[in-house]
């Protein structure tokens, strides 16, 4: 319904209703008449016109556009000239008409449209529905006029109805991530080890004590990420242990550096150093790993390096029994506890229980929380063992001794109040070759004003549209292979790698226990290769005593699931074989780790079925890996073996029934 008539001088022979009446339905069957030559013309007329028609109809079409970007300002008035401007848009009128013509058909075309205006007015207030249909009539002229001839000739169909534009589907742009400043500029670590190693003497704030001790173990220079790594966790405790750098809390520390590259040591050494100056015994620095065996690894270390100090390493990793570990955590003496631990190893399962039900373990003084392999530590966060850690340590906050000077209470909102009373820090110290830049997970850890140390260059604020996944350094001393192969034929490539390649030792990674089991049984029954196997079906005990072995060289072929795949350095390994392709970048990253290491070189071949390739090389690439090169082991090469082998598959089916039986 129409609020308000809007008079309009319609001219002065247009004063009766009946005459402007007519007047309007002329033009209506003037408007239905031009769009039907329109139509005509668009299905008939196929030929190109001559080149000076194009350049004209060019010119013409660039001035049409000018006045369509124009109109689509918010002028109404403007816009609607192009209802009744047909004769513009149409190439056809204009095309065999000298120059002067067209301005003539111009000039009258705006006085239709002056006419027009005033018909469609008086069309809205009286709203007839024979109005309504010139109203769509002359709106589909508009639209045709709008389309460009192009498309017009190509699209619309024979009955007239136009196809409406700007519905097309547009393809979704992808989101870019965007990083925290800490994250996209991290410190520099050099990825070259071997042509980056720092003297002792370009880092003096490190003890005699730990530098000779350094020495002692065959260490003659640090590598990068130690030099980068200790200054700064050294200066945070340049204080001491109770206040950071100017009294504030020091910020958090997390490491990305390829695998091999000595993180280990970029924490034991400062956390040691720190320590040692101390007086009463309490548990200042925990250390936690994903795994008993890494945990027994970071244990040695930390205890070759506290020798000769007072510091005391314990580890609880499930390797003795809780009231063991239990004993050698604290002891009570005249109803007082004692800690005797001064550094924690564990592992998050049983640090969990020890918080829970150890009573005389007591993490009110933990100064230290080192978090090595940190993603795979994020992940197994599930456990909710480092919200249990913090409550460990604010535990005291809420007790008679909160009244004390040095009493902790969790961070929260920084206020003067909250900032008076000095507070002893809590650090975290992140380690990781895969360390992961999504800020979503990292959160989870509950950083402080985090510092990152990695060694990816290619780190920017947005990552790059395309990239997928994480990327990540690869060592340097690495040479990467796959090997295009069948299901059938990879036992007998890895026979062929350690009896005609001389490739030993080989660290060789199935997907699954059951299939490292039965290539370690085929091996055997097949002869010559001094072969075991690692993973969940042998007990805590065995598997040391086989890690240790493969170190001393007793064993040529160690076949494991990917428990052997993280963070275990295993001296001397100089190549891995993935027999199954990993499923994932990170554990591709971590098996190949096991080799080259420390700066020296080391192999890494991946059996690829045909089905594999594509994606697998994809995800590599992707990663960031330097290349992956093709190694074709010819049939014939394998020849020699079948025979034996075939004998040595029926063997093996006879050994899987006996082992079922028992
Ligand atoms: N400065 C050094 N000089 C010589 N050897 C070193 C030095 N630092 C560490 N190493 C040796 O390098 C090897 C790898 O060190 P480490 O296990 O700490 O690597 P990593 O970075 O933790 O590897 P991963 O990510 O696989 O756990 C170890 O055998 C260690 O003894």
């Amino acid at each position: 319904m129409s609020l308000f008539l809007v008079n309009r001088y319609l001219g002065e022979e247009e004063d009766g209703s009946a005459s402007k009446k007519s007047r309007s339905e002329a033009l209506l069957a003037k408007l239905r008449q031009k769009a039907k030559e329109k139509q005509k013309q668009s299905l008939t007329e196929q030929r190109q016109p001559p080149p000076e028609e194009q350049a004209e109809q060019q010119d013409f079409k660039k001035k049409r556009k000018a006045e369509k970007e124009s109109s689509q300002t918010p002028q109404p008035h403007k816009k609607r000239k192009s209802v009744v401007e047909p004769s513009f848009a149409s190439d056809s009128d204009c095309k065999d008409e000298p120059i002067k013509e067209k301005k003539k058909a111009k000039k009258s075309a705006n006085e239709k449209k002056k006419e027009d205006q005033s018909v469609k007015v008086e069309t809205q207030v009286i709203g007839s529905a024979g109005q309504e249909d010139a109203q769509g009539e002359a709106e589909k002229a508009e639209t045709e006029n709008d389309t460009p001839t192009q498309t017009t000739e190509k699209t619309s169909p024979p009955t007239g109805f136009t196809v409406l534009g700007g519905f097309e589907n547009k393809p979704v742009q992808k989101v870019h991530r965007v990083l925290p400043q800490w994250l996209a500029q991290p410190d520099m670590i050099h990825r070259d080890i071997k042509s980056n190693l720092v003297p002792f003497s370009d880092m003096p704030g490190l003890s005699s004590h730990l530098m000779k001790k350094l020495q002692n173990n065959g260490i003659q220079h640090l590598f990068p990420v130690q030099a980068e790594v200790i200054p700064a966790i050294l200066e945070s405790t340049q204080q001491g242990l109770l206040i950071g750098r100017g009294g504030y809390k020091p910020r958090d520390i997390c490491v990305s550096a390829p695998t091999g590259s000595g993180k280990t040591l970029a924490f034991v050494i400062p956390v040691i150093q720190v320590l040692m100056e101390r007086v009463v015994c309490e548990v200042r620095a925990l250390a936690v790993l994903p795994t008993k065996e890494l945990a027994q690894q970071v244990c040695k270390v930390f205890t070759s390096y506290a020798e000769g100090t007072n510091l005391k390493v314990v580890m609880v990793a499930g390797q003795k029994s809780f009231a063991a570990e239990e004993a050698s955590l604290s002891e009570h003496r005249g109803g007082k506890r004692r800690s005797l631990a001064d550094i924690v190893v564990a592992t998050p399962g049983r640090l969990v229980d020890h918080i829970n039900k150890n009573s005389g373990f007591c993490l009110e003084h933990l100064r230290f929380l080192i978090i090595d392999e940190a993603d795979r530590m994020i992940d197994s966060m599930h456990q909710s063992w480092l919200s249990q850690v913090v409550k460990a340590v604010y535990r005291s906050g809420s007790g008679p001794e909160a009244m004390s000077i040095f009493r902790r209470t969790e961070p929260a909102h920084v206020t003067a109040a909250s900032l008076s009373p000095p507070q002893m820090p809590l650090q975290k110290l992140l380690f990781s070759a895969t360390l992961t830049q999504n800020p979503e997970k990292l959160q989870q850890l509950g950083l402080h004003q985090p510092r990152l140390f990695s060694s990816i260059h290619s780190q920017s604020s947005t990552a790059a549209p395309n990239q997928t996944q994480d990327r990540f350094d690869f060592p340097q001393g690495l040479t990467e292979y796959y090997v295009p192969c069948t299901l059938s034929k990879k036992p007998l490539l890895i026979l062929h790698f350690i009896l005609r390649m001389k490739l030993s030792p080989v660290l060789c990674f199935t997907n699954s226990r059951e299939t490292a089991h039965r290539l370690y049984l085929l091996v055997q029954l097949f002869g010559g290769v001094q072969a075991a196997e690692f993973s969940s079906r042998l007990s805590p005990g065995e598997r040391k005593r086989t890690l240790k072995e493969f170190e001393q060289g007793k064993i040529q072929l160690l076949i494991s699931t990917d428990a052997a795949a993280r963070g275990i350095d295993i001296n001397g390994v100089k190549c891995v074989v993935n027999y199954d392709a990993p499923q994932y970048i990170r554990a591709y990253i971590h098996r190949i780790g096991r080799t080259a290491r420390a700066g020296k070189a080391g192999l890494a071949f991946t059996f690829l079925l045909g089905v594999q390739e594509k994606n697998f090389l994809q995800m590599v690439v992707e990663a960031g890996s330097p290349g992956i090169q093709k190694q074709i082991v010819k049939p014939e090469n394998l020849k020699g073996m079948e025979a034996r082998y075939e004998q040595t598959l029926q063997e093996l089916a006879n050994a899987i029934k006996d082992e079922k039986a028992k």
